[in-house]
Protein backbone atom coordinates (compact mmCIF):
# COMPACT_ATOMS: atom_id res chain seq x y z
CA UNK A 1 0.00 0.00 0.00
CA UNK A 2 1.52 3.31 -0.65
CA UNK A 3 2.14 6.00 1.76
CA UNK A 4 -1.49 8.39 2.29
CA UNK A 5 0.46 11.55 0.41
CA UNK A 6 1.73 9.32 -2.11
CA UNK A 7 -1.72 8.10 -3.21
CA UNK A 8 -2.57 9.24 -6.96
CA UNK A 9 -5.21 11.90 -6.79
CA UNK A 10 -8.73 11.09 -8.74
CA UNK A 11 -8.77 10.20 -12.46
CA UNK A 12 -4.97 9.50 -12.47
CA UNK A 13 -4.07 6.92 -15.35
CA UNK A 14 -2.69 4.44 -12.89
CA UNK A 15 -1.86 2.43 -15.75
CA UNK A 16 0.48 4.19 -17.26
CA UNK A 17 2.16 7.05 -15.03
CA UNK A 18 3.70 6.78 -11.67
CA UNK A 19 2.70 9.64 -9.92
CA UNK A 20 4.98 11.61 -7.22
CA UNK A 21 4.53 13.59 -4.65
CA UNK A 22 8.58 15.41 -5.15
CA UNK A 23 11.16 14.78 -7.60
CA UNK A 24 12.99 12.07 -8.70
CA UNK A 25 16.68 12.42 -10.12
CA UNK A 26 17.65 10.56 -12.98
CA UNK A 27 20.87 8.04 -12.43
CA UNK A 28 22.89 9.59 -15.25
CA UNK A 29 22.74 13.19 -13.86
CA UNK A 30 25.87 13.98 -12.34
CA UNK A 31 26.82 14.85 -9.20
CA UNK A 32 28.13 18.75 -10.09
CA UNK A 33 24.04 19.39 -11.29
CA UNK A 34 22.26 17.73 -7.88
CA UNK A 35 24.58 20.36 -6.25
CA UNK A 36 23.60 23.36 -8.31
CA UNK A 37 20.36 22.47 -7.73
CA UNK A 38 20.46 23.04 -4.22
CA UNK A 39 22.00 26.15 -4.57
CA UNK A 40 19.25 28.83 -5.25
CA UNK A 41 20.69 31.25 -7.81
CA UNK A 42 17.87 33.18 -9.44
CA UNK A 43 15.49 30.47 -8.60
CA UNK A 44 13.11 32.19 -6.39
CA UNK A 45 9.47 33.94 -6.52
CA UNK A 46 9.18 37.02 -4.99
CA UNK A 47 8.15 37.07 -1.45
CA UNK A 48 4.91 39.54 -1.85
CA UNK A 49 3.08 37.23 -3.95
CA UNK A 50 0.82 34.31 -2.99
CA UNK A 51 2.08 31.25 -2.30
CA UNK A 52 0.61 28.61 -0.03
CA UNK A 53 2.22 26.34 1.71
CA UNK A 54 3.39 23.53 -0.85
CA UNK A 55 1.96 20.53 1.22
CA UNK A 56 -1.32 21.76 1.37
CA UNK A 57 -3.67 19.78 -1.42
CA UNK A 58 -3.18 21.63 -4.97
CA UNK A 59 -6.67 23.21 -5.95
CA UNK A 60 -6.79 21.62 -8.94
CA UNK A 61 -8.76 18.46 -10.46
CA UNK A 62 -8.01 15.92 -13.27
CA UNK A 63 -10.64 15.44 -15.52
CA UNK A 64 -10.98 13.96 -18.65
CA UNK A 65 -12.18 16.92 -21.76
CA UNK A 66 -15.44 15.47 -22.96
CA UNK A 67 -16.12 18.59 -25.64
CA UNK A 68 -15.20 17.32 -28.99
CA UNK A 69 -14.38 21.07 -29.65
CA UNK A 70 -11.41 21.23 -27.28
CA UNK A 71 -8.21 20.19 -29.03
CA UNK A 72 -7.23 18.03 -26.23
CA UNK A 73 -10.55 15.99 -26.76
CA UNK A 74 -10.52 12.56 -24.94
CA UNK A 75 -7.31 13.69 -22.96
CA UNK A 76 -7.01 14.75 -19.79
CA UNK A 77 -6.88 18.42 -18.54
CA UNK A 78 -6.10 20.26 -15.26
CA UNK A 79 -9.20 22.17 -13.35
CA UNK A 80 -9.58 24.54 -10.71
CA UNK A 81 -10.97 22.91 -7.80
CA UNK A 82 -11.83 26.08 -6.23
CA UNK A 83 -11.49 30.38 -7.38
CA UNK A 84 -7.72 30.99 -7.65
CA UNK A 85 -6.44 34.47 -6.68
CA UNK A 86 -4.26 36.32 -9.46
CA UNK A 87 -0.71 35.82 -9.19
CA UNK A 88 -0.86 32.45 -6.75
CA UNK A 89 1.48 29.43 -6.67
CA UNK A 90 -0.76 26.73 -7.77
CA UNK A 91 1.39 23.47 -7.68
CA UNK A 92 4.61 22.29 -8.72
CA UNK A 93 5.63 20.63 -12.01
CA UNK A 94 6.83 17.07 -10.44
CA UNK A 95 8.80 14.55 -12.91
CA UNK A 96 12.45 13.29 -13.29
CA UNK A 97 14.85 15.71 -13.79
CA UNK A 98 17.87 14.67 -16.08
CA UNK A 99 20.62 16.35 -18.26
CA UNK A 100 19.41 13.96 -21.48
CA UNK A 101 17.33 14.74 -24.30
CA UNK A 102 14.12 14.05 -23.93
CA UNK A 103 12.83 15.55 -27.63
CA UNK A 104 9.79 12.80 -27.57
CA UNK A 105 8.29 13.84 -24.45
CA UNK A 106 5.61 15.78 -24.02
CA UNK A 107 6.14 16.61 -20.67
CA UNK A 108 9.26 17.50 -20.10
CA UNK A 109 10.02 21.57 -19.35
CA UNK A 110 13.79 23.51 -19.13
CA UNK A 111 14.49 23.62 -15.67
CA UNK A 112 18.34 25.71 -16.17
CA UNK A 113 21.59 25.22 -18.10
CA UNK A 114 24.40 23.48 -16.15
CA UNK A 115 27.05 26.52 -15.57
CA UNK A 116 29.39 23.85 -14.66
CA UNK A 117 28.90 20.96 -17.17
CA UNK A 118 26.92 23.35 -19.83
CA UNK A 119 24.24 20.53 -20.02
CA UNK A 120 20.21 21.78 -19.72
CA UNK A 121 18.66 20.40 -17.32
CA UNK A 122 14.83 19.23 -17.82
CA UNK A 123 11.93 17.83 -15.64
CA UNK A 124 10.41 15.50 -17.41
CA UNK A 125 6.57 14.13 -15.92
CA UNK A 126 5.93 11.19 -19.13
CA UNK A 127 5.94 8.46 -16.90
CA UNK A 128 6.28 10.15 -13.34
CA UNK A 129 4.87 13.13 -12.38
CA UNK A 130 1.88 14.74 -10.26
CA UNK A 131 -1.38 16.73 -11.56
CA UNK A 132 0.39 19.69 -12.80
CA UNK A 133 1.12 17.20 -16.12
CA UNK A 134 -1.70 17.42 -17.24
CA UNK A 135 -2.02 21.13 -18.06
CA UNK A 136 -3.08 22.10 -21.47
CA UNK A 137 -1.90 24.64 -23.54
CA UNK A 138 -4.35 27.48 -24.64
CA UNK A 139 -4.36 27.51 -28.23
CA UNK A 140 -7.38 26.07 -29.95
CA UNK A 141 -9.30 25.82 -27.08
CA UNK A 142 -12.16 28.69 -26.14
CA UNK A 143 -9.71 30.33 -23.67
CA UNK A 144 -8.26 33.75 -25.83
CA UNK A 145 -4.87 33.12 -23.64
CA UNK A 146 -3.45 31.46 -20.72
CA UNK A 147 -4.60 31.65 -17.28
CA UNK A 148 -1.44 30.65 -16.10
CA UNK A 149 1.92 29.79 -16.50
CA UNK A 150 5.41 28.35 -15.60
CA UNK A 151 7.89 29.58 -13.55
CA UNK A 152 11.09 28.49 -12.04
CA UNK A 153 10.57 28.19 -8.60
CA UNK A 154 12.80 27.17 -5.14
CA UNK A 155 11.47 24.79 -2.17
CA UNK A 156 14.94 24.00 -0.98
CA UNK A 157 15.95 22.52 -4.58
CA UNK A 158 15.28 24.44 -7.65
CA UNK A 159 11.90 23.46 -9.44
CA UNK A 160 9.76 24.21 -12.09
CA UNK A 161 5.52 25.62 -11.07
CA UNK A 162 2.79 26.63 -12.23
CA UNK A 163 1.31 30.00 -11.18
CA UNK A 164 -2.35 32.04 -12.19
CA UNK A 165 -2.25 34.98 -14.62
CA UNK A 166 -2.96 38.31 -13.87
CA UNK A 167 -6.82 37.73 -14.04
CA UNK A 168 -6.91 34.60 -11.53
CA UNK A 169 -8.98 31.24 -12.59
CA UNK A 170 -12.50 30.66 -11.71
CA UNK A 171 -13.50 27.47 -10.19
CA UNK A 172 -13.74 24.85 -12.30
CA UNK A 173 -12.20 26.29 -15.19
CA UNK A 174 -9.50 24.37 -16.85
CA UNK A 175 -6.02 25.86 -16.06
CA UNK A 176 -4.54 26.63 -19.30
CA UNK A 177 -0.34 27.98 -20.33
CA UNK A 178 1.29 28.52 -23.05
CA UNK A 179 3.52 25.53 -23.95
CA UNK A 180 5.85 28.31 -26.17
CA UNK A 181 6.54 28.52 -29.85
CA UNK A 182 9.67 26.49 -29.34
CA UNK A 183 7.33 23.21 -28.37
CA UNK A 184 4.95 23.96 -30.85
CA UNK A 185 7.32 24.82 -33.92
CA UNK A 186 9.18 21.90 -32.74
CA UNK A 187 5.75 19.30 -33.72
CA UNK A 188 3.84 21.44 -36.32
CA UNK A 189 7.06 23.30 -38.17
CA UNK A 190 5.98 26.68 -39.51
CA UNK A 191 2.42 25.90 -38.60
CA UNK A 192 3.52 26.03 -34.78
CA UNK A 193 5.30 29.57 -35.32
CA UNK A 194 2.53 32.10 -33.23
CA UNK A 195 2.66 34.05 -30.58
CA UNK A 196 3.51 32.17 -27.60
CA UNK A 197 5.72 32.92 -24.44
CA UNK A 198 7.68 30.16 -22.28
CA UNK A 199 8.56 26.95 -21.29
CA UNK A 200 8.87 23.73 -22.61
CA UNK A 201 11.46 22.14 -24.59
C1 LIG B 1 1.67 18.06 -21.02
S1 LIG B 1 0.50 17.11 -21.89
C2 LIG B 1 -1.02 17.78 -21.31
C3 LIG B 1 -1.90 16.70 -20.76
C4 LIG B 1 -2.52 15.78 -21.77
N1 LIG B 1 -3.73 16.38 -22.31
C5 LIG B 1 -2.79 14.43 -21.17
O1 LIG B 1 -3.97 14.03 -21.04
O2 LIG B 1 -1.83 13.75 -20.78
C6 LIG B 1 0.73 17.74 -23.51
C7 LIG B 1 -0.13 17.05 -24.54
O3 LIG B 1 -1.49 17.48 -24.41
C8 LIG B 1 -2.06 17.74 -25.68
N2 LIG B 1 -2.38 19.16 -25.77
C9 LIG B 1 -2.30 20.07 -24.77
N3 LIG B 1 -2.72 21.27 -25.16
C10 LIG B 1 -3.09 21.16 -26.44
C11 LIG B 1 -3.61 22.07 -27.42
N4 LIG B 1 -3.85 23.34 -27.15
N5 LIG B 1 -3.85 21.60 -28.66
C12 LIG B 1 -3.62 20.30 -28.95
N6 LIG B 1 -3.15 19.39 -28.07
C13 LIG B 1 -2.88 19.81 -26.84
C14 LIG B 1 -1.06 17.33 -26.71
O4 LIG B 1 -1.33 15.99 -27.05
C15 LIG B 1 0.25 17.43 -25.95
O5 LIG B 1 1.20 16.56 -26.48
Amino acid sequence: MLPHDCTPPPHWPSESVTYINRARYAHSLPAEITSELKRSGSASNSSDEARPSSKSKPPVVIRTITSPDHPAYNQRGLFASKKILPRTFILPYYGEIHSDTRSQSDYDLSLFRSPSTGLSVGVDAAKMGNEARFVNDYRGTDAKRANAEFREGWDGVRRMEVWSGSEGIKKGEEILVSYGKGWWHARLGDQGDGEASSAPT
